[in-house]
């Protein structure tokens, strides 16, 4: 990414499907490093830039670069399906390639191009509970449930509810309920899915640190994982999210998340500002 400015830090905001990203080369011996305390200013929708994640991108002596992701609470997460296939579409660009390996938290990551979209290997899921001993209101006949939730890990945590009408949940009050229950001590996505089709999902997302979002890659993941297990679909299935539809293939070799990308501006951050920033 050659976007870096000596006076300043450069940066690239870009979305998928509506989950929007700012994301940061920090790979210069001098470049500034991210912290929780950067990440929470620039996540700020009005004193900062605003993003539901950060992506860091470092060197990697194993792939051609590693990832670190902050939330915009300025908490890090394991695992971004969308920003992973937002750095992965600039990283091909420069590079002139159609694949690329990349290191995260949860491991080496694979990501493709096929004609104009960035697939994303996000690695095999880790199977927590098919069904989730969650004690909760949720269970008061307010919000009808189809089986209890799913636990799904991608690389992060998700808990995943089939609902009869994703639409009829209200993220707001529900989200932060079940990202902050007991159950689940580092907190977790919290996804509501309904079946529209044998091979779609309507799928809407309360996400760990970032609140409601217009889309989630890992969500997306765990949720086609959890209603395969779950015998409402196939191993591929379309889901439509609030921000657009993604697709999950669950292969042998891991699951693959696709969708669109698109790089919406590139900016410096002022020194002035960074001053700021403690
Ligand atoms: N938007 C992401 C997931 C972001 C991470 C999450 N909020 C966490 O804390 O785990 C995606 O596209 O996967």
């Amino acid at each position: 990414m050659k976007h870096q400015n000596p006076a300043g830090l450069g940066f690239v905001k870009m979305h998928g499907a509506g989950n929007d990203f700012v994301i940061i080369d920090t790979r210069g011996a001098s470049q500034r490093r991210v912290t929780p305390a950067l990440a929470r200013a620039l996540g700020d929708r009005n004193r900062g830039v605003g993003f539901d994640q950060l992506a860091e991108i470092r060197p990697d002596d194993a792939a051609d670069y590693r990832l670190e992701f902050w939330n915009a609470d300025g908490s890090e997460a394991g695992a971004c399906g969308n920003a992973s296939r937002c750095v992965a579409d600039l990283m091909m660009a420069d590079l002139g390639r159609d694949r690329l390996r990349f290191a995260t938290r949860r491991g080496m990551l694979e990501a493709e191009r096929r004609e104009d979209q960035v697939h994303v290997n996000m690695g095999h899921p880790q199977l927590q509970w098919d069904e989730v001993p969650l004690a909760h209101e949720t269970d008061t006949g307010r919000l009808p449930l189809d089986g209890g939730p799913a636990a799904v890990g991608m690389g992060n945590p998700h808990c995943v509810f089939f609902v009869p009408d994703a639409e009829a949940v209200v993220l707001e009050e529900l989200g932060p309920r079940i990202e902050h229950d007991p159950l689940f001590p580092e907190r977790t996505n919290v996804e509501f899915a309904s079946l529209t089709a044998t091979d779609r999902l309507r799928m809407r997302v309360w996400e760990r640190g970032a609140g409601v979002t217009l889309a989630c890659g890992s969500g997306a993941c765990a949720t086609a994982v959890a209603a395969h297990r779950r015998g409402l679909t196939g191993r591929k299935v379309v889901l439509d999210l609030d921000g657009g539809t993604l697709a999950v293939d669950w292969r042998e070799d891991g699951v693959w998340m696709t969708g669109p990308v698109a790089l919406v501006f590139k900016g410096v951050l002022s020194p002035d500002w960074l001053e700021t920033v403690r």
